[in-house]
């Protein structure tokens, strides 16, 4: 590699593949699945539907009768209280939508194609094409699997998990996910106006957020100084309860980076860093014990863009998911034409417009407000001199 880095962003991801395994498995009410994903498949406990159902509002009727011909209603089906007897020549009874056919009944005529007075009931001259009666299990058996394994609990899935009749759901543990920012110039955002040569901590925040959107669970976030001790002390408590430390800054290789340094004392087994990626080189990735620490530069563009790079997937994976699941690159085509001369694989940030995608100038891993448009990032290979406008490009959400 030329440009001093040791590993390839796609490299990288391999080294996550390898290291990310679920969390482990709990049992979840239903009412708090949605956006969990499942460990284990849902079975259907009953049929759907569970009885053979009037699938519109009108009158039953059994195999014996004629068109145009007559019947005497005997009573009404509602949906939760059947009519429970045997419909026989001559005989009909009223039906709402979704309520149990009696036995006996081979077609439900909608309530607008029929005359009842005085209970009776004048058949149609023709019948309807349909029966309109939906029959037990034709859209769910019972035992069936519903939902497989590693899917993701969106509005559609928990619909389909509800009419299973199941009330929990076997799940992945959400990973929880801590922050842990160091720098001496970092104060709470609100507060740098107070004090001179200080900047809002504008990272820690959006880092946790970012992890939520990928299916994590925020743990705690610390601001400490630059220094080993600071370093080690915050994430020796913070630790203990979460399954992924993020460091934010002290990735690279100044006075004042410490970042793994001060995690080396608590057997901090670095896995990569320095990624030939632009922006986000310095970013690190290494275990302690069954713990996942991620080092995310301190340049604001570059700890988010390698947060969605690298943070997402791992999270999507310790949640039980497809780790590429969060890396789905789309061909686009390119808006405009940028100068892009870069020795290592570059992630710039762009927006889509009108299904193109344009890279916005100025470009810097250190820029903040450029993250205020972007809403993708554009992936362009090393050493390419220049991207043509029109040329298909692989954008991700960002
Ligand atoms: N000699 C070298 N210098 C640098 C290298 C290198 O390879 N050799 N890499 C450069 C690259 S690339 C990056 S990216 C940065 C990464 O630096 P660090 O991760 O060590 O980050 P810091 O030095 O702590 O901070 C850099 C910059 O970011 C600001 N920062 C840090 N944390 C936050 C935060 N939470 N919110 C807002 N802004 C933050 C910080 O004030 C600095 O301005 O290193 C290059 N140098
Ligand atoms: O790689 Mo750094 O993230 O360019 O500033």
């Amino acid at each position: 590699m030329t440009c001093g880095a040791s590993i390839t962003f796609d490299e990288a991801v391999a080294v996550l593949q390898r290291e990310a395994q679920p969390l482990g498995v709990e049992t979840t009410q239903l009412s708090t699945a949605g956006r969990r994903v499942l460990a284990e498949a849902v079975h259907a406990r009953i049929d759907a539907p569970r009885y053979s159902a009037a699938a519109m509002d009108g009158f039953a009727v059994s195999a014996a009768e004629s068109a145009g011909g007559a019947c005497r209603v005997l009573g009404a089906s509602y949906p939760g209280e059947p009519w429970l007897g045997r419909l026989k020549a001559g005989e009909a009874v009223r039906i709402m939508t979704g309520a149990a056919a009696p036995a006996g009944a081979c077609r439900i005529i909608p309530l607008e194609l029929v005359e009842e007075n005085s209970g009776i009931l004048s058949l149609p001259q023709v019948w309807p094409a349909k029966s309109h009666i939906r029959h037990k299990g034709c859209d769910i058996k019972i035992g069936q699997i519903m939902l497989a394994a590693g899917t993701l609990l969106d509005p559609r899935a928990l619909l389909v998990a509800a009419a299973a009749d199941v009330a929990t759901v076997q799940t992945w543990r959400r990973p929880i996910v801590s922050v842990l920012a160091s720098g001496d110039e970092l104060v709470s955002p609100g507060k740098a106006t107070e004090l001179d040569y200080t900047i809002p901590d504008s990272l820690s925040e959006a880092i946790l957020l970012l992890s939520r959107q990928y299916g994590a669970k925020p743990g705690s976030a610390a601001l400490v100084a630059d220094t080993r001790n600071a370093i080690l002390a915050a994430a020796e408590t913070m630790m203990s309860d979460c399954d992924v430390l993020v460091l934010i800054g002290g990735a690279s290789r100044g006075d004042r980076d410490f970042a793994k340094a001060g995690l080396r004392p608590l057997g901090l087994d670095v896995r990569f860093s320095d990624v030939a990626m632009k922006p986000g080189k310095p970013v690190w990735y290494g275990r302690i014990g069954a713990k996942h620490i991620i080092g995310l530069p301190g340049n604001p563009t570059a700890a988010l863009t390698t947060a969605r790079l690298i943070l997402a997937p791992l999270l999507r994976a310790l949640e039980g998911r497809d780790l590429r699941s969060a890396l789905n690159w789309q061909a686009m085509p390119l808006k405009n034409c940028p100068e892009l001369i870069a020795t290592r694989e570059s992630f710039l940030c762009g927006t889509i417009e009108d299904g193109s995608v344009e890279i916005l100038k100025s470009q810097s891993a250190s820029s903040q407000l450029m993250l205020a448009r972007a809403n993708v990032l554009v992936r362009v290979p090393a050493n390419q001199p220049t991207c043509a406008a029109g040329s298909v490009i692989n954008a991700l959400k960002f």
